[in-house]
């Protein structure tokens, strides 16, 4: 319970337990700073792969494995007695392979409040499971405080649903993410804060899984932090501290260390990146930027240096109408805790659902009420 609240109340707590051994942090909670070989053991078994700051492991060398998965997250220390995810096969899905994460019937509760009520739609007419298929771009949608954050950081395994299940390529998941015998999937989570270590510069937080994890030279990281800025659009500040940079570039360069790969490393492990409001607080230009980059890093196309990129598949959950239209083809409205309409993009603004026709328009009148 301790590691479930800590976990949900945000990511700069997060980013807090998550300093890299041998760093101080310039500003905290007074949380205690771990470095025991225990909590160094935990951070190795639970990577949190993205915009919170990832802990040092080197996962997945041992070579890409399709039937097997990898997930990257945080360890806190309160992990320590935290029995590790057990997967359990279930029968067979209803169609392929392709079905990277599934939710059915996903209830979560904080208190008294139920914010999820069985999350599921419909994929086709088949089934009635939530489902991010390989190559996909999904975005989440719909009213503040509605549980989109929730169902994330559920998919991530950050949270534990109340009931309900979330299937990992088609292995159900029981309890919170390790990857100890499960490889080849690696789900990250790019946190809507921008969580990056205050104490290190913008090389350090850009390229620290590297500097702890792969066998690059320091010149090398730092090459590839200077390119991967550029990708965002940011240039010249590797020396500078967060504190120095505005809140749309703290963003980018959280952005930019959630994209970041060691490039001397042939395996290629599909991921599954989920943005949390990746554009919230931006300037449209900003904005563009960083949804083009998204689009950008997916498996199916090349980054800016023409390379091929190893994102699978991502949710967005967005407000922004902009990432809607430029970042993700199918979208999924999730409303008093369940998906309530799903639909291609390019369906949203056509819609005759009221609900959607009420939050496409911003108007007042409608059957979502604040
Ligand atoms: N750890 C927690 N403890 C108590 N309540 C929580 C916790 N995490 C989330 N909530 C509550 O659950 C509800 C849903 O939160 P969530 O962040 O998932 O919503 P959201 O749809 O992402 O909202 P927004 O669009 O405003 O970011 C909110 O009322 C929030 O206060």
């Amino acid at each position: 319970m301790l590691t479930e609240s800590l976990i949900s109340s945000g990511s700069m707590l997060l980013s807090t337990f998550c300093i890299p051994n041998g760093y101080a942090p310039s500003t905290g909670t007074g949380l205690p700073f771990n470095t025991s070989p225990c909590f160094r053991k935990n951070l190795r078994n639970f990577v949190c792969a993205c915009v919170a700051p990832p802990p040092p492991n080197n996962i997945g060398s041992d070579g890409f494995a399709a039937t097997k998965f990898i997930v990257k997250f945080l360890l806190l220390p309160s992990y320590d007695s935290y029995k590790a995810e057990k997967l359990s096969t279930i029968g067979d899905l209803e169609d392929g392979s392709d079905v990277l994460i599934e939710c059915k019937n996903v209830y979560k509760s904080f208190g008294e409040k139920h914010i999820l009520r069985g999350v599921s739609f419909k994929h086709g007419d088949k089934f009635s499971l939530m489902q991010i298929r390989h190559g996909e771009a999904v975005g989440i949608i719909g009213p503040s405080g509605t549980g989109k954050s929730t169902i994330l950081k559920i998919i991530a395994g950050l949270l534990a649903p109340d009931r309900g299940e979330v299937y990992i390529r088609g292995k159900k998941r029981d309890g919170l993410i390790s990857d100890e015998g499960i490889s080849g999937l690696r789900i990250g989570l790019v946190f809507q804060s921008a969580a990056l270590f205050d104490s290190l510069t913008v090389r350090e937080n850009v390229g620290f899984l590297l500097y702890e994890n792969s066998s690059m030279s320091e010149e090398q990281i730092a090459e590839l932090v200077t390119e991967t800025l550029a990708q965002v659009g940011l240039k010249g500040v590797e020396d500078r501290l967060p504190s120095e940079l505005s809140g749309g570039m703290k963003k980018r360069v959280a952005l930019a260390r959630s994209i970041i790969f060691d490039t001397t490393n042939e395996t290629i492990e599909p991921e599954v990146l989920l943005y949390d409001e990746p554009t919230a607080g931006l300037d449209p230009i900003a904005s563009t930027v960083v949804e083009d980059l998204i689009r950008s890093v997916h498996m199916k196309g090349e980054d800016a240096l023409g390379k091929p990129e190893k994102i699978a598949s991502y949710v967005v959950v967005t407000h922004q109408h902009s990432t809607i239209r430029r970042a993700v083809d199918r979208l999924l409205f999730l409303h008093e805790g369940k998906v309530v309409w799903q639909g291609m993009t390019d369906e949203f603004m056509t819609s005759a659902s009221p609900i959607v026709q009420q939050f496409a328009s911003g108007s007042l009148d409608g059957p979502i009420k604040y």
